[in-house]
């Protein structure tokens, strides 16, 4: 099965015969880095990665042939509408735009699940793990690598009470990388910290034995901590931590990704806070990945400050390092991410990547400045690590509420995270093996009392292959709950599909949420309301306010609101509106130059106006003179006759007439002039006569025996287009 650009992913496809599929991999993939000085185009990069086979160009990428140059790092797209089959589409989208680690956030809660979670039910803030969204996931991520032509990475979440046998579920499913930290367990879904460490190590063998990369959870340090700014030094110790941790559970540290966010944003004066954190990290840590994170911790409704937040969070990510470089939909702060959000994240991070190529050379951070910084920082989490050992370890210390404490430590406000050793979720749930504990399975940490006096390659021929050497073993559960499954989600889904229906969306099908901005000249508070008045008199359904910017407190309000169309349109209705016929910047420039054409310009009769002229003739906003036409302007209240008299002197292939004003029909008499005169002087089949204005079109410029008409809005581009395809 191979996607076609030009048709829907057909989710029954993926839908189909999910308990034959297998994954066509294990493990994680890193992209393939080009040379440095590699050229694309017209200039050469050096910290890009090869090109994908199909994308989506960043909006100015038309100006440089369309190149479409791919950071050396991975992009992360975090997905997450809580129905897995909406995910997919997404993650098509994703993928075009250059994202390959997709990332679904889990619903909310599933750490506190101690087993395996079958179907699909809906999820909320993110979808439930189970095996058949893994699966449909998986084998969808496998149509849309083909189609972009890169491996894509697919992402979850080893954590919570059933974290070993989710780790295994994914071990199974070719899941590629996942997070597993167990202080996430401790401090944040308050589960039992001997518990969340023994099941740490159960569960990072098999990671690392399935080459599954691995994210940390230190970022949520940052996102909990009332003053993220102060755990910088802790933010150390965490990743230290789990890092030291997941090599002695048999991880490589090139599969082990720090994950670290800037702590800190404005109007703190962030940047030179995070630089220091950044250097910081990379050398304490230099051994291992890097996946950073644009900033979620400080993510408001406004989407132009998240997006400056997220382009300053990746321009530290150029002048440090990054392998990877997850991005966080700048709606983050308001909604579940919504495609186009998601894609603005990965725009962003692509945009920055690219324009900072190679920017490490050019710029050097001051050393002398930063050094005695990173210096502190550094002995500030040494000391917090002696007073860890102090405590008598890790339990005792996280007893003590020692983290996401918001202190500069040693500084402390004493305000931390504590959790008992032996209290939270599953306490008192670890037993130690006996004696004869064996268990004949692969990758599986710690004792094993294996028979010494058998012949055997991997531990599971002892009976006959184990889930991981022999999927046919997997028991593969397809829908458990008659109403809440993924046929149920799609019936009236394909049902409006199917009859040509047509609704906005931002998270589900057929949502029908539109987003609509608008500026009252009021106080905010008279600004919602007039807003929400004025989406309800366009009959708008359950209108929102999402965001508000106060331009001033009384002058004026910019309100963004979501709101609800309560209709479909019907496809096959639909006129298609007519595509402008333009040539592109290229083939004019080609066009031009080796096809000398001059023009004669101006505004004919009594009309003084010139403005809309000069931009259709002058270099400045793209005019025709860009691409290569040469021409001779004559002014205002130009005669008919001198028009034509100044064609035939220079040997004009167009004239080009403006008429703006049009009272008593004066620019359809001027038209008729121009075309009465062109014929009486033998030069009418000789030249194109070409007449604009507000109100002219194309139709009733021909009707008065003109060549063409150009009306309102138009560009250079349209005009020199017109002169390539028309003249001989
Ligand atoms: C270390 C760890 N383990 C488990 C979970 C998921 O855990 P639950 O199912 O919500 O309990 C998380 C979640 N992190 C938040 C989203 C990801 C973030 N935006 C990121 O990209 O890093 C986590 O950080």
């Amino acid at each position: 099965m191979k996607l076609d650009p030009n048709k829907n992913l057909d989710i029954d496809n993926i839908l189909k015969d999910l308990d034959k599929y297998r994954p066509r991999r294990k493990g994680w993939t890193w992209r393939k880095k080009l040379p440095p000085g590699t050229k694309k185009g017209d200039f050469e990069f050096y910290d890009i990665s090869e090109d994908l086979k199909n994308s989506i160009p960043l909006p100015t990428a038309h100006y440089f042939g369309n190149i479409d140059p791919q950071p050396d790092a991975v992009i992360t797209s975090e997905i997450a509408s809580g129905r897995f089959e909406e995910d997919i589409r997404r993650m098509r989208m994703a993928a075009w735009h250059g994202a390959d680690h997709i990332m679904v956030i889990r619903t909310l809660g599933q750490s506190h699940i101690d087993s395996l979670i079958e179907g699909t039910p809906e999820g909320i803030g993110g979808i439930p793990i189970t095996r058949k969204q893994l699966r449909a996931s998986r084998k969808a991520c496998d149509l849309i690598e083909d189609e972009v032509g890169r491996p894509i990475n697919f992402h979850s979440y080893v954590s919570g009470v059933a974290g070993p046998e989710i780790a295994v579920l994914f071990a199974e499913e070719g899941v590629n990388a996942a997070h597993q930290d167990p202080q996430y367990n401790v401090l944040y879904r308050g589960i039992n910290p001997i518990r969340s460490f023994v099941d740490a190590a159960v569960a990072k063998h098999i990671m690392a034995e399935e080459g599954m990369l691995q994210i940390d959870g230190a970022h949520n340090a940052n996102a909990s901590a009332k003053k993220a700014w102060n755990v910088m030094p802790e933010l150390l110790v965490q990743h230290g931590i789990n890092s030291l941790y997941s090599v002695k559970a048999g991880m490589k540290k090139e599969n082990i990704a720090l994950s670290t966010v800037p702590p800190t944003t404005v109007p703190s004066p962030e940047f030179r806070m995070n630089l220091i954190y950044a250097m910081t990290l990379r050398e304490v840590f230099k051994d291992y990945k890097f996946r950073a994170q644009m900033n979620t911790r400080y993510i408001e409704s406004d989407l132009f400050d998240a997006t400056r937040v997220h382009v300053l969070n990746t321009v530290l990510s150029k002048l440090t390092s990054a392998d990877i470089q997850s991005t966080i939909t700048p709606d983050e702060g308001r909604n579940v991410p919504w495609h186009i959000n998601s894609i603005r994240g990965v725009e962003t991070a692509k945009h920055t990547m690219v324009s900072l190529d190679d920017i490490k050379e050019y710029v050097q951070i001051n050393e002398e400045k930063v050094r005695p910084q990173i210096r502190d920082l550094k002995m500030r989490a040494i000391l917090m690590l002696e007073e860890i050992i102090e405590k008598g370890g890790y339990f005792e210390a996280v007893e003590d509420g020692m983290f996401v404490d918001n202190g500069y430590y040693p500084e402390r406000q004493g305000d931390g995270i504590a959790r008992p050793k032996d209290g939270g979720i599953g306490a008192g749930s670890v037993v130690p093996r006996d004696e004869d504990y064996m268990a004949p399975v692969c990758n599986h940490f710690g004792y094993n009392n294996l028979p010494k006096d058998e012949e055997y390659d991997k531990v599971c021929d002892l009976i006959g292959g184990c889930t991981l050497h022999n999927p046919d073993k997997i028991q593969y559960i397809d829908e458990l709950d008659e109403t809440d499954n993924v046929e149920q989600r799609m019936s009236n889904y394909r049902e409006n599909k199917k009859k040509g229906l047509i609704k906005p969306e931002v998270e589900w099908s057929h949502d029908g949420v539109i987003q609509i901005d608008m500026t009252i000249p009021d106080t905010p508070e008279y600004a919602e309301a007039a807003a929400l008045e004025i989406c309800k008199k366009m009959n708008l359904e359950d209108p929102q306010v999402i965001s508000k910017t106060v331009l001033h407190p009384s002058e004026g309000t910019y309100v963004e609101i979501k709101a609800k169309v309560p209709f479909f349109v019907k496809r096959d209705e639909l006129t298609l509106p007519k595509k402008p016929d333009v040539m592109e910047p290229e083939e004019l420039f080609e066009y031009f130059k080796n096809r000398k054409v001059k023009v004669v310009a101006g505004t004919v009769g009594n009309d003084e106006h010139n403005v809309g002229l000069r931009e259709i003739l002058d270099i400045k906003h793209g005019g025709i003179e860009k691409y290569g036409v040469k021409y001779t302007y004559l002014g205002t209240s130009v005669p008919p006759e001198k028009m034509i008299d100044a064609a035939i002197e220079i040997g004009a292939d167009a004239i080009l007439a403006s008429m703006i004003v049009t009272h008593n029909d004066i620019h359809i008499e001027s038209m008729k002039k121009l075309h009465e005169l062109a014929i009486e002087k033998g030069i009418r089949d000789k030249v194109k006569i070409i007449v604009g204005g507000t109100q002219i079109n194309n139709d009733m410029a021909k009707a008065n025996g003109m060549d063409a008409g150009f009306g309102r809005g138009t560009k250079g581009l349209h005009v020199a287009t017109y002169l390539a395809k028309n003249l001989d």
